[in-house]
């Protein structure tokens, strides 16, 4: 479903095809963590050190633009809390007209595969690419494997996530990591989207980088990853450390090296 504008658009989110994408909407999830009390900061942070685009809801929007460094803008669609009854029944808390008013230049939703709500989400995320479709808006799809019985590293249901994404047009997908590059290769061989992964909670910068590297190996795009960048003591850094992995094909000690960060932890 790849259109003009959807193909300008993906540009202005990513570098060359490949994704170094910073999503700060935990702030519904998660409350106000580390990092997200003065975003602006922290957005200003990760996109000196080489983010392509930030993500987070269409509230935050007025506290992205003037200091995002002319990098990319997403606004996601859907949340849940950790407190409410039931954390993966994401609701609806935004339409793709609003996040172009909003100044995005996609949009992102995200779907529990397996989940009681995986039916509704499979509608909304379907009425969200053909919304965005008619703006030539690209839409990121989140697509995760969570659920009861579902193990959320499995790459078999890494793989159906990703390729539901496709099937029901999105442009670009999101998922859990597998844990290594070669069960990985399966997930990214799933569909023909470029495919991103989230970091889930933050752990050693080694950690968190031979991920990265583990994605790329595996012929995946980047990342979209949160937690592990805007809640790091030094944004700016491990945004470097990553993009220099995705944007440079840095080997992990590279990256850490160039980037100012201690090789051992
Ligand atoms: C807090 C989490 O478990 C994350 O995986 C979120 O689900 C990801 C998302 N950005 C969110 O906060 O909703
Ligand atoms: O929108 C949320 C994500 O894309 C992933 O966040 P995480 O903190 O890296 O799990």
């Amino acid at each position: 479903m790849t259109t003009t504008g959807t193909q300008a658009r993906l540009e202005r989110i990513g570098t060359d095809g490949n994704y170094v994408i910073v999503p700060m909407d935990h702030g519904i999830t998660l409350g106000a963590v580390q990092g997200l009390k003065d975003i602006e900061s922290t957005i200003d942070g990760v996109t000196r050190g080489g983010a392509d685009a930030v993500l987070t809801q269409k509230g935050i929007a007025p506290r992205v633009h003037d200091h995002k460094n002319g990098q990319g803008y997403i606004v996601h669609l859907n949340a849940s809390t950790t407190i409410g009854p039931d954390e993966r029944d994401k609701r609806m808390t935004g339409t793709v007209e609003e996040a172009i008013r909003a100044g995005a230049d996609a949009v992102s939703f995200h779907i529990n595969v397996g989940s009681d709500h995986e039916p509704d989400q499979i509608t909304q995320l379907s009425e969200v690419t053909a919304a965005a479709d008619q703006f030539g808006i690209p839409v990121l799809a989140m697509a995760y494997a969570r659920g009861p019985g579902v193990d959320s590293e499995d790459p078999e249901a890494l793989g159906h996530a990703v390729r539901l994404a496709e099937e029901v047009g999105a442009d670009l997908v999101k998922t859990g990591y597998s844990g290594d590059a070669e069960s990985f290769q399966h997930v990214v061989e799933s569909t023909r989207l470029p495919v991103v992964i989230a970091g889930g909670s933050k752990g050693t910068d080694r950690e968190t980088i031979e991920m990265v590297r583990g994605v790329m190996d595996a012929g995946g795009s980047g990342v979209s990853m949160g937690r592990s960048i805007f809640q790091h003591e030094d944004p700016e850094a491990i945004a470097r450390a990553v993009s220099g992995v995705v944007h440079e094909d840095l080997s992990t000690d590279d990256a850490l090296r160039e980037s100012g960060l201690a090789l051992e932890v």
